[in-house]
């Protein structure tokens, strides 16, 4: 008989510490489980994976509200992380808006509530001048990623405090699913500089500090300090900046110099960029000629519009010709030089100076005056795109293009069905959050998902692997055009401006590889053993370094490793185990 191996525990509980090291898993060998000493505590029979989905799909069904199958998953991943990714991978389209929008919306409204273990780290105001110390409480020695959030702008659900933890928990579990960076690489982090939400404050249960959130200049310095104590801990560590009320001060200060994007600006213009190259295909305009409203004037509409000038440049415009394709609105209506208030420094560079002293105040009357090919929808407004104003962008385009980008779902500017049926069927559409096909004149209609979950799994990653110094701007327009290339024909000819989801690691590849390749040519890239690798080399590379639940089924020994070690220890897929 082969020696037993050394197995290693099946999930590697990555948010819950308390966790007993050796989990029972029902497909694990007899021998393994004398082995483990955990023989007799699962019921005798060996099941292969197939079966383990099988019961947890119908479990997953048995749930008869979203919050309950969120509860229910969530505590799959934290008790068995490999069962839980395979189902993520195996069933995606059905998982992603359980663990992510729109349901995690739903999760952070009430995370206060349904709190059952803390699922990642919470670092403190009263916590500054230690943050290191908290830092190095986390239970996973080599961390390469971190989402982080101070919870004051969730989705469109505004502030949550620390409630927003749901957020960073559901981005990395989408870099696992997406990307395959290992669940115990990655670590979920909210911070609690306070919140501003009344309801909170005042709810018992509520389990951040009862605090008004600080000012700017104390966010600011607590952030320095983090930043200095998270790339001590762990040196190179990629940072994801997420839900931010406003989050271009850190963006501005730390791109160049720590390994960080903000998802909301950055992430965002590049999925939506990626999706209007494909979507200007589709319309005959010559690109000048194309009027974008944009409805929302905040860090995702900013940075979305901002990735859009930028290709409109690389087609041939001044950057001033590309500017003046945009309008802006915000509450207080169409943004303009002379509209009277001092204009927050994200919006001046959108705003209009032709209005010839109007004020337009109104989204139907702001349609009217700039007649637009292009309505972006980042305003948190449910239903702003109502009837009359889907029917009027039907009226001045042939092909309209609609994208209520704004989550969760009920927060959408217009949702698919209405987006169809006001346009008889003509808009161009993409939303933020999934909705379901709709059945146009006998013809099913397929919507296009514009979230950021095309593109930041695949940035993180190809950061990750080729050890990239920054995440520049350069790296992300380039994930932008990775990603509208790496639509198939099948897809465009279904009507759709982005992959299939079930597509999304193949996705994941081409933007990680694209952004790599970015980073070798600025010389940001750390990792020079695969600079010399052909594009399939380097996919072969990307591929075999992605943690396949799959693959891994835990009974192996994962490599030591220390810093920026994705490379050493991910398991090759194929090579041999210890098994
Ligand atoms: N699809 C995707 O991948 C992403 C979607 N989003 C969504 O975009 C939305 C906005 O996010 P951020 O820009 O970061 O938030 P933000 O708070 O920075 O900006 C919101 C903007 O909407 C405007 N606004 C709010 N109410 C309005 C009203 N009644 N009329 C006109 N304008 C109004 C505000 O003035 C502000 O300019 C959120 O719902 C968020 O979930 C954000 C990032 C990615
Ligand atoms: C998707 C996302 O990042 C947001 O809605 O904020
Ligand atoms: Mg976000």
């Amino acid at each position: 008989m082969a020696p037993i191996p050394e197995p290693f525990p099946p999930a590697v509980p990555q948010s819950s510490p308390s966790l007993p090291p050796k989990v029972p898993d029902t497909s694990y060998p007899i021998e393994v489980r004398k082995k483990l000493g955990i023989y007799g505590l699962t019921p005798p029979n060996v099941e292969n994976h197939a079966l383990q989905s099988q019961r947890c799909l119908k479990q997953l069904a048995s749930k008869t509200t979203p919050i309950e199958k969120y509860i229910y998953l969530s505590n799959l991943r934290n008790t068995n992380t490999h069962l839980f990714y395979r189902l993520v991978l195996e069933n995606f389209t059905t998982i992603a808006p359980l663990i992510y929008t729109p349901v995690v919306g739903e999760a952070c409204l009430k995370w206060s509530e349904i709190y059952q273990r803390p699922e990642g780290l919470y670092v403190s105001y009263k916590d500054r001048g230690s943050i290191i110390d908290v830092l190095r409480n986390w239970p996973q020695p080599n961390v390469e990623i971190t989402v982080v959030t101070d919870g004051s702008r969730i989705l469109g659900l505004g502030d949550l405090g620390i409630n927003g933890m749901g957020i960073p928990v559901g981005k990395l579990a989408l870099y696992t699913g997406c990307a395959g960076i290992r669940p115990e690489s990655t670590l979920p982090l909210t911070l609690d500089l306070g919140t501003n939400n009344e309801l909170l404050l005042k709810d018992p249960l509520y389990m951040g500090a009862k605090m008004r959130k600080v000012s700017e200049k104390e966010e600011i310095e607590f952030l320095d300090e983090l930043m200095v104590a998270l790339n001590t801990v762990w040196p190179g560590i990629v940072v994801q900046f997420e839900d931010f009320k406003n989050p271009f001060p850190a963006l501005e200060k730390y791109q160049h110099k720590y390994t960080c994007f903000n998802d909301d600006i950055q992430g965002t213009g590049a999925v939506i960029l990626g999706g209007i190259i494909n979507a200007l295909k589709s319309t005959d305009i010559p690109i000048k000629d194309h009027r974008a409203v944009f409805m929302g004037a905040g860090s995702a509409g900013v940075g979305v519009a901002k990735q859009i000038v930028e290709y409109f440049i690389k087609e041939g415009l001044t950057e001033d010709e590309a500017r003046r394709c945009f309008w802006f609105v915000d509450t207080k209506g169409l943004i303009t030089n002379d509209r009277g208030d001092k204009l927050a420094q994200h919006k001046i560079y959108f705003s209009r100076d032709d209005n010839k002293g109007q004020q337009f105040k109104t989204l139907p009357e702001i349609v009217e005056h700039v007649k637009p090919t292009i309505l972006m929808g980042l305003s948190t407004m449910r239903g702003i795109f109502d009837k009359s104003i889907l029917q009027k962008m039907a009226k001045l385009n042939e092909r309209p293009i609609v994208f209520p980008l704004s989550n969760p779902s009920s927060n959408a500017e217009c949702t698919f069905e209405e987006a169809m049926k006001h346009t008889d069927g003509k808009a161009i559409f993409a939303s933020g959050s999934p909705f379901p096909p709709y059945l146009h004149d006998g013809q099913v209609m397929q919507p296009s998902q514009g979230n950021n979950m095309y593109v930041f799994p695949g940035i993180g990653l190809g950061a990750i692997l080729c050890k990239a110094v920054h995440i520049t701007q350069e790296m992300i327009y380039t994930s932008a055009v990775a990603l509208s290339t790496a639509i198939n024909t099948n897809e465009i000819n279904a009507g759709r401006l982005y992959p299939e989801l079930d597509r999304i690691r193949e996705v994941s590849v081409i933007v990680a590889r694209e952004v790599i390749r970015e980073a070798q040519q600025q010389g940001l890239d750390r990792e020079k053993s695969i600079r010399n690798l052909s594009d399939s080399e380097l996919d072969a590379f990307i591929r075999s370094r992605m943690y396949d639940p799959r693959k891994d089924t835990g009974l192996h020994q994962t490599e030591p490793s220390n810093t920026r070690s994705t490379s050493s220890k991910i398991r090759v897929p194929g090579s041999p185990s210890k098994l």
